[in-house]
């Protein structure tokens, strides 16, 4: 590249063929060990057009880098070897090849899945951090009381609501809300914490912190929509899951109607269909996967 335009500038110079030999000879010492250098005008009638030749370098300030021709004598292919070969080939194109990785450097990525009551937000992040490592869930703080089998600093940070109001004052919460009557919120210290470390940050919010988190973040985290493949099995699943009072399940499922409106400020929809679970993980990963090939890569900062 460096050699492409010292001669795009050397020929744009209309330099005379010998003043240009000199020249080239004095920033590239290689040329000193060819030879049979010649440089010539291509085109009498148009001298900014040149030809660098040995039977070996040759140049057109016209030409792609696809058809550029060599800078240097290149060995035979089949009777070099290829440390030779490489060497020969960065004298050519007059830079060494570098080690440096190509792809952009992967900044660590936050993902926030989110759904209605019931849709199997928590069954699908059980199961992705069985499957998925580099992976930090981020343990949500609620002043809601335990359930059967939660444990405290895994499923759930279980505080008081004194104690939640007190995080809301000293600004320690990314985002909160009074969801049913319990308050849930993202601690921020611990997302800082794990993304320093180099972990993808996983978010489960409802809607309502979503939309939040949204307004936060912008287009700097992953959205993903949690469905069940019908209204019907979304409320099969509540009712299974044995949790709700008859008034809970009602409130829910009228919030879950308004909150499928919502899908559109989503990145994705995942649907999480009956007795498929190991589908919609799998369906999580994808995204994932695709997100770290992005080019343009999402950058939060917390
Ligand atoms: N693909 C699935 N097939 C069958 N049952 C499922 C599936 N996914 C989740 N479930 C079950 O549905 C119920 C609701 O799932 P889960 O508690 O994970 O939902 P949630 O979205 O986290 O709910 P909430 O927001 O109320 O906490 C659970 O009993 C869970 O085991």
């Amino acid at each position: 590249m460096i050699f492409r335009r010292l001669c795009s500038s050397f020929t744009r110079s209309n330099l005379h063929a010998p003043l240009l030999e000199k020249k080239l000879t004095n920033t590239f010492p290689i040329f000193k060990t060819i030879p049979t250098l010649h440089i010539q005008s291509c085109y009498k009638s148009k001298p900014q057009k040149l030809c660098v030749t040995r039977h070996s370098v040759s140049f057109s300030s016209q030409m792609g880098d696809a058809r550029r021709p060599l800078a240097v004598p290149i060995p035979d292919l089949d009777k070099a070897n290829k440390t030779e070969l490489l060497r020969a080939l960065e004298a050519s194109l007059g830079s060494p090849f570098s080690m440096d990785p190509i792809c952009p450097v992967q900044s660590p990525l936050i993902i926030v899945i989110s759904g209605p009551s019931g849709v199997g937000k928590d069954a699908v992040i059980k199961r992705l951090r069985e499957v998925r490592a580099g992976l930090h869930f981020v343990v949500t703080a609620t002043s809601r009381a335990m359930r059967p089998g939660e444990v405290h600093g895994k499923d759930y940070y279980f505080i008081s609501k004194e104690q939640f109001l007190s995080m809301v004052q000293q600004d320690e919460l990314l985002e909160y809300a009074l969801v049913y009557g319990d308050y849930k919120g993202i601690p921020k210290q611990q997302i800082r914490e794990f993304m320093e470390k180099g972990n993808d940050i996983v978010l489960r919010v409802d809607i309502q912190g979503a939309r939040t988190l949204r307004k936060i973040l912008g287009n700097s985290a992953v959205f993903i929509f949690l469905v069940a493949e019908s209204e019907l099995t979304l409320v099969q699943r509540l009712i299974d899951r044995k949790t709700e009072t008859k008034e809970g399940l009602l409130v829910r499922i009228n919030t879950a109607r308004e909150e499928v409106k919502h899908m559109k400020s989503f990145d994705y929809v995942v649907v999480n269909e009956e007795g498929k679970l190991e589908n919609a993980v799998q369906m999580v990963e994808s995204i994932i996967d695709a997100e770290k090939a992005k080019v343009h890569q999402r950058r939060a900062v917390i």
